[in-house]
């Protein structure tokens, strides 16, 4: 487990009679860009949630960086270095797309409102907001409302602000759900950046099988809500088991995304 930058063991969680997560056994190594894969219902999402804290397990653990994180609410996960995008975006629309990140910086800072007044704290915050800005490809719109991107770039301001948090783990869960066909090149474009620049862990969920193919080092196949398989993205395209349970209806998502 030493190796690994987040263990699940026999990870569990029950929604009355449905098991959404069943048993799942997972690693992830720090430095690896893994996708998780599965056709819809197949626990994606609840998987996300029981690592991020948004939802308690019914059974098995959570272990980041060798800690248990059993009894660890969000923001404990958040603090200890676990950032997680959401299928619907999450920005505060009536401040700036600069604003957006700068309070993120500032949270994490942990310079108050007071001391905020201070010039230099600010502007170094201001830096950093639009060195981060720039990470997602939107340091040109900093001074726009952020209720006036268009949808792609609300998930570019997403990352950014979490990127701000400085995450050692990014979970994003489908980046371009939403999206229209020409945005997505844009997105793809910079988490491929991201993991060019090897500052964060990334696991991602996403439906489109040619961007997962094209970023993955690893990826990871659940199937109503069990670990049908884990490997190199070779390695599950030829496994008989993922193909003749669940790339059929892969290869259906992707076509209808
Ligand atoms: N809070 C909840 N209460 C009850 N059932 C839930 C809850 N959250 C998820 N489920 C159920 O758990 C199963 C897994 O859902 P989940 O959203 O994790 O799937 P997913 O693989 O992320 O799907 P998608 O690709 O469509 O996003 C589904 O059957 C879903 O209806």
């Amino acid at each position: 487990m030493a190796d690994h930058l987040l263990t699940t063991q026999g990870l569990t969680i029950q929604f009355g009679g449905h098991v959404a997560v069943s048993d799942v056994d997972f690693q992830l190594k720090p430095g690896t860009f893994k996708s998780i894969i599965g056709p819809n219902g197949a626990g994606k999402t609840t998987f996300f949630n029981l690592i991020s804290g948004q939802l308690k397990a019914t059974r098995g653990a959570v272990f980041f960086k060798g800690t248990d994180l059993t009894g660890k609410g969000v923001a404990a996960r958040a603090r200890m270095g676990i950032g997680r995008s959401f299928q619907i975006t999450n920005v505060l629309p009536s401040l700036t797309v600069l604003e957006n990140v700068r309070m993120a910086a500032q949270a994490v800072s942990g310079v108050s409102f007071r001391l905020f007044s201070h010039y230099r704290k600010f502007s170094a915050l201001e830096q950093q907001a639009h060195e981060l800005l720039k990470k997602v490809h939107l340091d040109s719109q900093a001074d726009k409302l952020a209720k006036n991107l268009s949808h792609g770039d609300k998930r570019k301001l997403e990352i950014a602000i979490l990127l701000a948090l400085e995450p050692e783990l990014l979970l994003l869960d489908e980046p371009t759900a939403g999206m229209s066909l020409e945005e997505v090149p844009a997105i793809i474009e910079v988490i491929r950046e991201l993991k060019a620049a090897g500052g964060q862990t990334i696991l991602l969920i996403e439906h489109k099988i040619d961007m997962v193919l094209d970023l993955s080092d690893e990826l990871a196949v659940l199937f109503n809500g069990k670990l049908l398989a884990d490997g190199t993205p070779e390695e599950i395209m030829n496994n008989d088991l993922v193909q003749s349970a669940y790339l059929g209806g892969l290869y259906d998502d992707a076509i209808k995304s």
